[in-house]
């Protein structure tokens, strides 16, 4: 579904990605890991948007979307999340998830405007998705909180719903479990596995290893901007390069 090709980007002399090619295969989890520095946050600016290649291609699907705007890759159904928090810090946690659930409103305008009958009707499933989503992912009891004055932890957890609230069909999440508790960690993966039952699919860049390797369908292994291997988590965790990028870290 998500395909790059030959995808590079240079920040002046540095090559933060070098002629990277993988593909994220429908209604999987997968993995996107690597040392720091190794290109991953890179790849998502590309993949979304927010960076353009100095070489290569993206496909979404048939198509190529190579260099459109991140407002039109998100309404092609690619939704993702920040290292840091994405939200509105000053809105509600329900008015969050309400504002990103409009994202795939249909209705013009100019009919909202005249505040006719669908547009309002709209707005109620805005509200009901706002409602469902919250509820699904434990946070139903803070939906009138203002979502500054979350704990880190939760404000993550926010992030993913948020993204989850746009309708995407993948969700790219940078890191989603830094800064989560244990307890969340586990809850967290446990609604990404639901997420992918439902038919979505999920590419994660996540440093816990545990994590990566129970809920992952396919992992692509990054270092120094290059491709280092690909595979099931069993085979990754077993491939002698990975081994050593990831040992050569720990021991530095
Ligand atoms: N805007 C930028 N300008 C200059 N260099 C950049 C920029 N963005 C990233 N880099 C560099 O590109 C390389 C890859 O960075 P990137 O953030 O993609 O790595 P990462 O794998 O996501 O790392 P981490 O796990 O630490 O988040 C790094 O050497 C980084 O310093």
């Amino acid at each position: 579904m998500l395909r790059v090709h030959d995808l590079t980007r240079r920040f002046g002399r540095l090559t933060a990605l070098d002629r990277v090619s993988f593909e994220v295969a429908e209604a999987t989890i997968h993995g996107l890991i690597g040392p720091n520095g190794s290109g991953k946050t890179t790849f998502f600016n590309l993949a979304t948007g927010f960076l353009q290649p100095n070489a290569g291609k993206v496909f979404w699907g048939d198509r190529e979307v190579t260099g459109l705007a991140p407002h039109h890759i998100s309404r092609l159904g690619i939704a993702r999340t920040f290292q840091n928090t994405s939200n509105f810090a000053n809105l509600t946690l329900r008015d969050n998830l309400v504002v990103a659930s409009r994202n795939r409103v249909q209705t013009s305008v100019l009919h909202r405007m005249l505040h006719l009958g669908s547009a309002r009707s709209e707005e109620a499933d805005h509200g009901r998705t706002a409602d469902a989503i919250l509820e699904r992912f434990g946070i139903g009891h803070l939906a009138h909180t203002i979502a500054a004055d979350l704990p880190g932890g939760t404000q993550k957890i926010l992030g993913v719903a948020i993204a989850l609230a746009t309708g995407p069909r993948l969700l790219m999440l940078d890191e989603p479990l830094a800064g989560l508790n244990p307890a969340e960690k586990v809850q967290l993966m446990d609604i990404l596995r639901s997420i992918r039952a439902e038919g979505l699919t999920l590419l994660l860049i996540e440093h816990d290893m545990k994590a990566i390797m129970q809920a992952c369908d396919r992992i692509t292994v990054l270092s120094y901007g290059t491709l280092l291997a690909e595979g099931s988590p069993a085979e990754i965790s077993r491939d002698p390069a990975t081994i050593k990028a990831y040992l050569g870290t720990e021991a530095a």
